[in-house]
């Protein structure tokens, strides 16, 4: 009776006893894993999911909001494919919370985001190898760009632009930098990275007139790994003008596969363990029937337990599993089977800034504010979409923006590099921090010091909108880090308490300050866009010095561009690490992460493509343990 379709069940209770993988989460990562694993025909995979499957519930009505490109924010105007939990307040933010938003729907957070197809640069994936091997070789971990570039093709089906919007706009990419339609091993495509048809002019303006500014770099690729101004895809399907996720490019290949079974509305409460070696999961429904409630239906692993439950939810599935700081554990009365003191802590996303300029003679029509000023460019748009679904609203958030490294925006990069150098990491962190996690925060800083120094490491994003107005800033090497743990009053029944810490490293004052004045140079000092004759509307001329811009920034920014990353982090144990170079959590047998939360420092770019690429190494490394040549460290 609860088995909907094919391999989709509805109760845990339902499904088989034992399989050879569990994935807890069907979201980015856990459907790509799951689609992989199970690809042989024959090994035998659970994913179990906390959310619905678009559709075909009575629960949830349509997956329209999700299929829907245009704009690219429609995924999140359907609060029940959301987790929304409330951040403590912020002390550095004027105690304002923040509303931590992630996907809770079959697909997660791939679901609902706004599609922005980014990979970020070489030295990201450099950094990630460089803390297991400090040898300064890049060769040494199979975690670096080359280490990752065969996955970020498998992970997505780049479909070129068309020709007209193409030349019209001046979009350049190159194909080496991708997979194409068919190259899977059964000749289907996964996810996609598509174009919408029509780009604004006014966009191509934009990336133009970096040109005013010395030194700004020219990328032909966003997927060449290089910080710059350049043009990237959206996660689209071409042919239907639809958003293309883990859903659809994983979950819809792998469904009619006997070996694989998704559970739905259906929450991992803890992994089981026989001493330490996982056995099974414990699964409650997440809107119990009558005398569902205190049922827990524990399903059983050959194999391994594969948590992808995303950067809020991983580390709170190990929390309960007895994995963590042994201190939280034991005031939330749970016993310590492994005391791992980094599960949870070292907790990233990227901030966003609003600085706010308005022109006030942009000649370049048709723009985004046409669609409401314009009625013929309206109607226009409308006959567009409604015949070939073609035109602006093929657009989601747009396609083109600058990623710059730190020396391009600030005349003191040397400076406030040997500031982070020599800073006293320990004060960032908060009173009674495990001496590994500080280890590992310490190593975070010095790499990101001789990053603010460096070409090769994007700080400063500008998201270009064609538009009078501007898009946002994203600070997109945040050295602060905040804290998501379990509420030891009731930890099972509760969500997890998430503490962004914004601001509690003082320099992300002085570098974001740096990105603003930067925003500033751009629009009201730039040759190329003098005659638009740009207004600051905010933070206004008034904000000059650091102090300024701290009072500033507390009412003003946002500490998540919903990516929030590293809590269960790929460092050494040493280092405050929760997870090895294999993804294998430490002091446990049959049990990996494979999610954001494994980034052990954010990429500078969009946090979706990476996820992708990271998950299909995972499937490698489940598969085929670590390539030949390397050892672990
Ligand atoms: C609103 C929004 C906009 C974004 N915009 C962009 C963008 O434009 N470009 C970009 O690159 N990135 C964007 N991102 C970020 C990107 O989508 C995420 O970083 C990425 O999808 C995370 O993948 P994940 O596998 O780590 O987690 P998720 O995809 O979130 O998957 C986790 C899954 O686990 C499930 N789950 C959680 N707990 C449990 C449990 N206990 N038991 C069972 N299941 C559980 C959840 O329901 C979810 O389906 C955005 C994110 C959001 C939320």
């Amino acid at each position: 009776r609860t088995h909907s379709a094919g391999n989709l069940f509805l109760h845990a209770r339902d499904v088989d006893e034992q399989y050879d993988y569990i994935v807890v989460g069907g979201g980015t990562a856990g459907l790509t894993v799951a689609d992989r694993l199970t690809e042989d025909g024959e090994t035998t995979v659970l994913v179990v999911e906390y959310g619905e499957l678009s559709a075909l519930t009575t629960r949830l009505g349509s997956d329209d909001s999700i299929k829907t490109v245009t704009g690219g924010f429609a995924g999140i105007s359907d609060p029940s494919h959301l987790f929304t939990i409330q951040s403590l307040p912020q002390t550095n933010l004027a105690n304002r919370t923040i509303a931590v938003v992630a996907g809770k729907v079959v697909g997660g957070s791939s679901a609902v985001n706004a599609m922005m197809t980014i990979r970020g640069t070489v030295d990201d994936y450099t950094r990630w190898g460089q803390f297991f091997h400090d040898d300064d070789d890049d060769e040494s971990s199979h975690w670096s760009w080359d280490g990752l570039l065969p996955y970020f093709k498998r992970a997505l089906t780049f479909a070129p632009p068309g020709e007209a919007v193409t030349k019209e706009a001046g979009i350049t990419f190159d194909t080496a930098f991708w997979g194409t339609a068919g190259n899977d091993t059964d000749g289907t495509t996964p996810v996609y990275a598509g174009w919408p048809s029509f780009q604004y002019p006014g966009t191509t303006a934009q990336i133009e007139a970096f040109r005013g500014i010395d030194g700004v770099p020219f990328v032909n690729d966003s997927g060449a790994g290089e910080a710059g101004v350049y043009w990237y895809p959206t996660f689209m399907d071409p042919t239907l003008v639809e958003r293309s996720y883990a859903r659809t490019g994983h979950h819809d290949r792998a469904a009619n596969r006997e070996n694989y079974h998704l559970v739905t509305g259906s929450r991992v409460l803890r992994v089981v363990f026989d001493g330490t070696t996982a056995t099974g999961v414990a699964v409650v429904p997440v809107s119990p029937e009558d005398g569902d409630e205190a049922t827990e239906t524990i399903v059983g692993v050959r194999k391994e337990v594969i948590i992808a439950a995303g950067g809020i939810h991983s580390p709170q599935v190990l929390q309960l599993s007895g994995i963590g700081p042994r201190e939280l554990l034991e005031s939330a009365g749970i016993t310590t089977l492994v005391d791992l003191p980094g599960v949870g802590q070292n907790f990233q996303d990227h901030p966003i800034l609003r600085p706010a300029f308005t022109y006030n003679n942009f000649p370049i029509h048709p723009n985004p504010q046409d669609l409401i000023l314009d009625a013929n460019f309206s109607a226009w748009t409308d006959t567009l979409w409604n015949t070939n679904r073609t035109g602006p609203k093929s657009l989601a958030t747009g396609n083109a923006a600058a990623w710059l490294p730190f020396p391009i925006i600030s005349p003191r990069a040397l400076n406030l590099s040997d500031a982070l150098t020599t800073q006293n990491h320990s004060l960032s962190l908060p009173p009674n921090t495990h001496p590994t996690v500080l280890a590992g925060y310490r190593a975070q800083m010095l790499s990101l010091a001789s990053a603010l120094a460096s070409n090769g490491t994007a700080f400063y994003n500008l998201i270009l909108t064609g538009g009078a107005t501007n898009g946002i800033v994203v600070d997109l090497h945040p050295l602060s880090r905040g804290t998501v743990n379990i509420n030891t009053t009731d930890p099972f029944h509760t969500s997890p308490v998430v503490d962004y810490r914004a601001l509690s490293n003082p320099l992300d004052v002085a570098i974001m300050a740096d990105l603003i004045r930067f925003t500033r140079r751009y629009h009201l000092s730039n040759p190329l866009t003098a005659d638009w004759n740009a207004t600051e509307v905010s933070p206004g001329e008034a904000t000059q010095t650091d102090e300024e811009f701290e009072t500033y920034f507390a009412e003003s920014i946002s500490p998540s561009e919903y990516h929030p990353s590293g809590t269960c982090a790929m460092l050494p144990r040493e280092l405050g690490g929760v997870v090895d170079e294999e993804l294998k959590v430490y002091g446990l047998e049959g049990v990996r992460v494979v999610d954001a939360s494994v980034f052990p420092t954010l990429v500078g770019g969009n946090t979706c493509q990476p996820v992708y690429a990271v998950a299909e190494k995972a499937a490698d490394l489940i598969r085929f343990g670590p390539p030949e040549g390397y050892e672990r460290a």
